[in-house]
């Protein structure tokens, strides 16, 4: 598929004081993919999720997301959705009111909302316990209404960190599912996880971080294949391979 790219940066940089946590990273991403973002811990995935969906600014460099530049916060915001590692949700709520309150503020009607969530809650399974205090939730449930909290208002473009943790397996099928149905359906997925036969399952496009800087990308098949090492190569031969040779 071609087109205008959903996701762009140009050298996009950021650096603490003593770190330089993304170091000129460009990316161009087509509306649908599924990109898979790996990397070790400390890559700098998490800071570049950050820059792209405006929560920090870019030391040197730019993006624009949606056709929205990644320094307009304001802009931004209507066009994403974003699951981070812990979703951000008002324990004393439950499920239901935190997910009405977060379709308002996305400008969504309650009957809107209702159509919505009420699909997702019951094949994500939490339509039992949707009117139930999301203090009592467990991880996995709290990382559901996270999810649907991301995706509910359609935004063009999502951004998940590790969206299957704390699910069991049904759930998690579930939510590969929904990730592949969102793309199918024009959105672009950015996928952050280190659980690697998620990303060779669903990924159209892969992207491996290292020390701040993009050391591989590619379908994941053809990374694989990029491989010498034989017919049985996996996408985690090539993880290790990259992460570790790469200067
Ligand atoms: N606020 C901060 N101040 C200083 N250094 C930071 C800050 N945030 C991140 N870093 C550093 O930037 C680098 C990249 O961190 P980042 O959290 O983006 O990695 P990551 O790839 O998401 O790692 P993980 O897989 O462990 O979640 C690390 O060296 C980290 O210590």
């Amino acid at each position: 598929m071609t087109g205008t790219p959903t996701i762009v940066t140009n050298e996009l940089t950021k650096e603490y004081l003593e770190t330089t946590a993304v170091d000129g990273l460009s990316l161009e991403i087509e509306p649908g993919t599924v990109y898979g973002f790996l990397g070790p811990n400390g890559a700098g995935k998490t800071t570049t999720i950050k820059m792209l969906t405006a929560l920090i600014r870019p030391t040197s460099g730019s993006g624009r997301v949606a056709e929205v530049p990644i320094t307009d916060r304001e802009r931004l915001v209507e066009h994403i959705g974003y699951l981070p590692e812990s979703p951000p949700i008002h324990e004393e709520l439950t499920a239901r009111e935190q997910l009405e309150y977060h379709g308002g503020l996305r400008g969504l009607g309650s009957t809107e909302i209702d159509e919505r969530i009420e699909p997702l809650l019951e094949r994500l399974d939490l339509a039992a316990d949707a009117d139930d205090r999301i203090v009592t939730y467990s991880k996995g449930m709290r990382q559901k209404t996270g999810l649907i909290q991301a995706i509910m208002h359609e935004p063009e473009v999502v951004f998940l960190d590790e969206p299957t943790s704390g699910l069991d397996p049904r759930a998690a099928r579930t939510v590969r599912e929904v990730i592949t149905e969102l793309a199918d359906s024009g959105t672009t997925v950015f996928l952050s996880t280190h659980i690697l036969p998620v990303v060779e399952r669903i990924a159209t496009e892969v992207g491996i971080l290292y020390e701040g800087e993009l050391v591989e990308e590619g379908a994941p098949e053809a990374l694989v294949e990029r491989m010498e090492t034989g017919d049985d190569s996996t996408l985690e031969d090539v993880f290790l391979d990259v992460t570790t040779t790469a200067e």
